[in-house]
């Protein structure tokens, strides 16, 4: 197993990002198949936007040289980082972070190797921008509709098509021109509605960073240019406010006898000194009386600060709990409907029980049905009805056998799950901060799986199947 994926809290890289930067931050992600150049591509962003220190790049250089000499080779440059960070761990997803004048970015690079699936929603779940990846000489590849397909289940916002190695098709622009419309075409069926395709090649930098000589015919922005502008943040502005509470701060000190205080992460939306608040899932209500940060007291925050947030009166509050805008209607329910990436090696265990992961809560669950599976190989979607699955899985069942409606290793499915107790169900199609969550094996705490409440791009694809409920066998199994 490697290092637990990130789809609901910002990692410890990014946490360090300060406040101030994170304003202007971009997160991104790649996405390609193998040999179509990501390395080199990362490679020349870093090295043109000189983000790369002096003994990396002496080290490249030599590299190179010992090679034969030639264009400096970008892709040992990322390579030898990866191999850096890989020493000793297993590592699904590396962080680089590079800046220019006008913003920061943290870029997930995810190896492209075998657990794509795994390793790229890691990457792309908190991504705002996903950059995928094309040889101009092999345009749009079975993979690149795979990487096409979980963006769109991501709903990343914003995706680029980086249609690489113009050098080897003479900057030719209809070749450019058909890759980009067969990708726009397909990213449009998924709903993806945002699509910048760029010429670029990586090795020699052309529209990377610099505009290339060799496009004339083309007058869209370089890769960079556009990564300095698409507009960043605003999603999670605009979203509702909501706070999910990491711990409650009660340091009774002689100084403060009575401070109580509720620390966590703006994950959306604004919050100001005044709002009527509502604590969820309990319901009680009251109103902000104070939003106090390190740096002092504020009268406003919003998504991302950290704050700890003081409430007029002494309700009860604890970890885990979400703080909304009182005024606003939010789904709270203990049965989650959604869709999973599914991550473990192990498999899908119809009745099996879980933990559920939504924000900084974590509740018991039980595994009720699988009724979708979207195969990411083929593209193709099975769908079931519900009536006989639970009975035709044995709960305990572990023999290496797979059953036909389980989920494996990078697998796709629609699943119910019923939690022991009710928890805030925000959809994440309209709430991609807090509509997602993971499930988590209570056995040995692996994460099995990374899951986005409500209906998603699977329930566009599959054939809508006549599920059943069948409760009375949930009621038998202590939920
Ligand atoms: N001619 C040409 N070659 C390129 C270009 N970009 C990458 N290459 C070459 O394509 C090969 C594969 O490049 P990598 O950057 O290692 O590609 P990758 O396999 O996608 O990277 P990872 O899977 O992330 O390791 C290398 O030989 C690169 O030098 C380009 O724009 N033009």
């Amino acid at each position: 197993m490697g290092a637990a994926p990130t789809i609901l809290e910002p990692t410890e890289e990014t946490q360090h990002v300060t406040e101030h930067a994170t304003r202007d931050l971009l997160r991104l992600a790649t996405a390609g198949s193998v040999d179509d150049g990501k390395s080199t591509l990362i490679g020349r962003l870093l090295y043109d936007t000189k983000s790369v220190l002096a003994d990396q790049l002496s080290a490249v250089e030599a590299a190179t040289l010992a090679r034969g000499g030639g264009e400096v080779d970008l892709a040992l440059l990322t390579d030898g980082l990866r191999a850096e960070r890989e020493q000793g761990i297993t590592i699904d997803v590396a962080y680089r972070y590079f800046s220019t004048a006008t913003r920061a970015f943290v870029l997930a690079d995810t190896p492209g190797h075998v657990q794509y699936t795994r390793n790229m929603v890691t990457g792309a779940s908190t991504a705002e921008l996903a950059i995928v990846l094309v040889d101009a000489r092999k345009g749009v590849l079975e993979q690149t509709r795979r990487h096409a397909t979980i963006t769109a289940l991501l709903r990343v916002p914003h995706v680029v098509l980086a249609v690489n190695k113009m050098d080897l098709v003479d900057f030719d622009e209809a070749t450019f021109r058909a890759i980009a419309d067969e990708f726009t075409a397909y990213a449009l069926s998924l709903g993806i509605p945002d699509v910048t395709a760029v010429p670029l090649s990586a090795l020699t930098g052309d529209n990377v960073v610099d505009r290339s000589t060799r496009t004339s015919w083309y007058d869209g922005p370089t890769l960079l240019e556009h990564l300095e502008s698409v507009p960043v943040g605003r999603d999670a502005l605009s979203e509702p406010f909501r706070f999910p509470v990491q711990v409650v701060i009660r340091p009774r000190t002689a100084e403060h006898p009575d401070y109580r205080g509720y620390a966590g992460r703006v994950a959306s939306g604004v919050v100001s000194v005044g709002d009527e608040v509502t604590v969820l899932p309990s319901g009680k209500r009251s109103t902000v009386v104070g939003i106090d940060t390190f740096d002092g007291p504020l009268t406003e925050a919003h998504a991302p600060q950290s704050v700890t947030l003081r409430l007029a009166d002494d309700v009860d509050v604890a970890r885990g709990d979400v703080l909304v805008p009182t005024a606003s209607t939010v789904e709270v329910g203990s049965d989650l409907e959604g869709t999973v990436c599914w991550l473990a090696e192990k498999r899908s265990v119809l009745g099996a029980r879980l933990l559920v992961r939504v924000g900084t809560r974590t509740v018991r669950a039980l595994l009720r049905e699988v009724n979708a599976r979207l195969d990411v190989d083929t593209l193709t979607v099975e769908a079931w009805d519900g009536v006989d699955t639970l009975h035709a899985v044995d709960a305990t069942d572990t023999s290496s056998d797979i059953p036909p409606r389980a989920l494996t290793l990078n697998a796709i499915g629609r699943v119910k799950i019923r939690l022991a107790e009710p928890i805030v169900l925000d959809e994440y199609a309209t709430h991609r901060r807090t509509g997602g969550f993971l499930l988590v094996d209570p056995a040995d705490g692996t994460t099995l799986a990374a899951g986005m409440i409500g209906a998603t791009l699977l329930d566009r694809l599959a054939p809508t199947p006549s599920a059943q409920d069948d409760d009375d066998w949930f009621a038998g199994a202590g939920i």
